[in-house]
């Protein structure tokens, strides 16, 4: 395909993004995301239900005794450890098997363990129960995150993930009134099913059994692009080789790294807040009532911080957003603990909410966005341990430290029955006022990776809009040093993918265009001797620019494979590296004169320089003849962006291997991928069909990759 994501946005790229009521109208219209979203609204008020019944089925099986609290807390870390622990090992799981069979089955599994659930007298089975449940909700989760992003267009990824919290957080209210409801009918019903007469909490604990079997078919009539990650692998890796590439993905990406420690901060606080918030009430003399109040104010501004999210990404990058979300949530979190009563304490405390909200979207959104498909589950996976972590250990530190600390004592007169809390400083503040400036500082380092980040990744510094304009064909890049062996490659190459039945077009860089081609000649001549290293940099863009209007784009359109040698990356090696002109810059500049072309598929020729300039025979140009020191940054800088770069994208092979050896790996990887892409055409073109029949017009949104997937099949014959 080649997608080109178009620099800055322009106004008519900006109109699709927000929250504009055609938003809403298209994800309501998409059929894939409806039926996620019913899913997830049966399932969530279904678990909410369940969680509520479990914990009376405790006290049900052990009485008001000491034991039932400590089971109820057994039953609380059966619910948060798995996640904890599983995550990332769930996450590896979810890159690897079918993600929508993965869900129908682990909805089946929930289903099937809850109903069973009221059977059982055993403390035991009960948490073992609880468990299974989990484990398969560690493994549902990252799934569905996973799926969520390819489900929707891109502009419309922020009011998807608004939609999607309503539904799950919006549904607690709802799940208290039904719980009481369903427990209530238990006794009527008991005439027809006796057993409710002895166990009324087995009717909420059905109702959850029942959500989850009727998320299944709901999930099952989804349709999720084909998994193409496992395809193309020569050898099968080991789920530990998985887990461990995870982790390097997540360690090696700025962003993602960045924002996981972020989220993690954040969750920090909101632990610590949520297992104090009672304490500081009182504190403020507000009591009960009081608290739901703060609760409220805090309720309101999250709503407001997510409706805003929307307006805000289609100004700015969410790179951008999601630091002072939680630096914004930090300081209030200070202020409102200082506060001397509950009417001060309301508006900092909204403001706070407000800033949780939008951090709370935009990183949810960087992470499907950014997270290449193949990693998605890993990285959820990673991201769901990591808050789950936080929380925990928050809300078992936050009440230890006000206790070492010592709380605001409370002084009791006869003229206010019962006393009150003067204006003190004590362990419920201090506590408090330490989440926030943890958060705060977290905001800051946070903010400070992602700025360095977006610099060095200039193309991420756009506001989530428009989506990426897909072309048809495949777009395979060779790159490596003078000699490394890309001509002979691509020969090779081009003579199997046209044997497979594909129009190919091989080309190169510089050149490619008779305008290219003069370039070419002023740029290699020995005569060039003395060209100022921009003037280098500008006459391979401009090159580059012809070769993209006149050549690339076009054939790409016409579903043409196109394997070029040498693209953007040379230039960012070779002048930003190793000419020292800086690869961010040269980056910036390659986007603007190509549009933002982007190969599929770059394959790294990597051989030590040397090497590479004794394979080269006759007189070196006057690049090769650039010295040794120059061919060794440039080496490193290629394997350095390769390493860095998502690993979809870039196949790295060593040079020094046969021909033949190296033409068999890369035949395999180009075939592979044409024909997932024709299969996901295929697939594709008959959901498209039956939603046609369904549905005006058929409209269905995929993500980028399924985009990319359909439109790179179409073209081929
Ligand atoms: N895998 C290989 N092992 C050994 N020699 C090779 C290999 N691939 C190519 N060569 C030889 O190296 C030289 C340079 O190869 P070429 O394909 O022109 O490289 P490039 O296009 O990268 O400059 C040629 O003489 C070629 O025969
Ligand atoms: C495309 C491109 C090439 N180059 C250099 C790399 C090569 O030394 C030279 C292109 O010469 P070429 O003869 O195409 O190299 P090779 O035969 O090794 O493929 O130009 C840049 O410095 N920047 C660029 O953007």
């Amino acid at each position: 395909m080649g997608q080109a994501d178009n620099g800055a946005a322009s106004p008519e790229q900006v109109s699709p993004g927000g929250a504009s009521p055609r938003v809403y109208a298209a994800l309501f219209r998409n059929r894939d995301f409806r039926n996620l979203g019913l899913s997830t609204f049966a399932s969530t008020l279904g678990d909410w239900i369940g969680f509520l019944a479990i914990l009376t089925l405790t006290e049900d099986i052990l009485g008001a005794t000491r034991a039932a609290a400590f089971a109820v807390s057994a039953v609380m870390a059966a619910r948060v450890l798995p996640s904890m622990l599983l995550g990332p090992v769930a996450g590896v799981f979810v890159d690897r098997w079918d993600r929508k069979r993965l869900m129908i089955a682990c909805d089946v599994g929930r289903g099937i363990v809850m109903a069973l659930i009221p059977f059982s007298d055993e403390i035991l089975t009960l948490l073992l129960a609880t468990l299974v449940i989990e484990v398969l909700s560690s493994l549902f989760g990252p799934a569905k995150d996973a799926v969520f992003p390819t489900l929707v267009k891109r502009s419309e990824l922020v009011v998807a993930n608004q939609l999607n919290l309503v539904v799950t957080y919006g549904t607690l209210p709802l799940a208290g009134v039904m719980f009481a409801s369903l427990t209530a009918l238990a006794g009527p019903l008991s005439g027809v099913i006796p057993f409710l007469g002895e166990r009324a909490v087995a009717l909420p604990i059905w109702f959850n059994a029942a959500s989850f079997l009727l998320s299944a078919p709901l999930i099952a009539r989804m349709r999720t692009p084909a998994s193409r990650h496992r395809v193309g692998d020569h050898s099968a890796p080991s789920a530990w080789d998985e887990l461990r590439e995870g982790f390097r993905f997540i360690g090696r990406h700025p962003i993602i790294r960045a924002l996981i420690v972020g989220v993690m901060v954040a969750s920090a606080a909101a632990g610590t807040v949520i297992s104090t918030g009672q304490f500081f009430a009182n504190v403020v003399n507000a009591g009960p009532s009081g608290f739901g109040i703060l609760v409220a104010a805090v309720g309101v501004g999250l709503v407001a911080g997510l409706g805003a999210s929307a307006w805000l990404t289609v100004r700015l990058a969410p790179e951008r957003l999601f630091a002072p979300g939680i630096g914004v949530a930090g300081v209030m979190l200070v202020t409102t603990a200082f506060m001397p009563s509950l009417a001060f304490a309301a508006a900092p405390a909204g403001i706070m909410g407000a800033g949780a909200g939008v951090a709370f979207i935009v990183g949810y959104t960087i992470l499907q966005a950014r997270a290449d498909d193949r990693l998605r589950g890993r990285t959820f996976g990673a991201m769901n341990s990591g808050v789950r972590a936080s929380i925990f250990g928050s809300t078992t530190a936050a009440p230890l430290l006000i206790g070492l600390i010592g709380r605001e004592p409370r002084v009791v007169t006869e003229a206010v029955p019962g006393g009150f809390y003067p204006y003190t400083i004590g362990g419920v503040r201090l506590t408090l006022a330490a989440a926030g400036a943890l958060a705060f500082v977290g905001a800051v380092l946070t903010g400070r990776a992602l700025h360095r980040a977006v610099a060095e990744h200039p193309e991420l510094d756009q506001p989530l809009t428009g989506d990426e304009v897909a072309t048809e064909g495949l777009f395979v890049v060779f790159e490596g040093g003078d000699g490394a062996g890309k001509s002979t490659q691509i020969k090779l190459l081009r003579t199997a993918v046209e044997r497979a039945g594909h129009r190919v077009l091989v080309t190169r860089e510089p050149g490619g265009t008779p305008i290219g081609e003069r370039v070419r000649e002023l740029l290699l001549a020995r005569s060039s001797e003395g060209m100022a290293d921009r003037t280098e940099a500008l006459l391979y863009a401009a090159a580059r620019a012809q070769h993209v209007e006149e050549v690339l784009r076009p054939a790409l359109e016409a579903g043409t494979v196109v394997i070029c040698d040498r693209f953007v990356d040379s230039s960012i090696v070779y002048q930003g590296a190793g000419r020292g002109l800086g690869e961010a810059e040269i980056d910036r500049l390659n986007r603007w004169a190509t549009g933002g072309l982007t190969p599929d598929l770059v394959v790294l020729l990597d051989l030590e320089p040397d090497q590479g300039l004794r394979r080269v025979d006759g007189e070196p140009d006057r690049l090769e003849a650039a010295g040794l020191g120059f061919h060794r940054t440039v080496a490193a800088a290629y394997r350095e962006r390769a390493k860095r770069g998502d690993p979809h994208r870039y196949l790295v092979l060593d040079a020094t291997r046969p021909v033949e050896d190296l033409h068999v790996a890369l035949r395999t990887t180009v075939l592979q991928r044409l024909a997932d892409a024709d299969a996901d055409a295929d697939a594709d073109a008959d959901a498209g069909a039956d939603a046609g029949a369904e549905e005006d017009g058929g409209t269905f949104a995929v993500g980028e990759e399924l985009a990319r997937d359909t439109l790179e099949g179409r073209g081929h014959p």
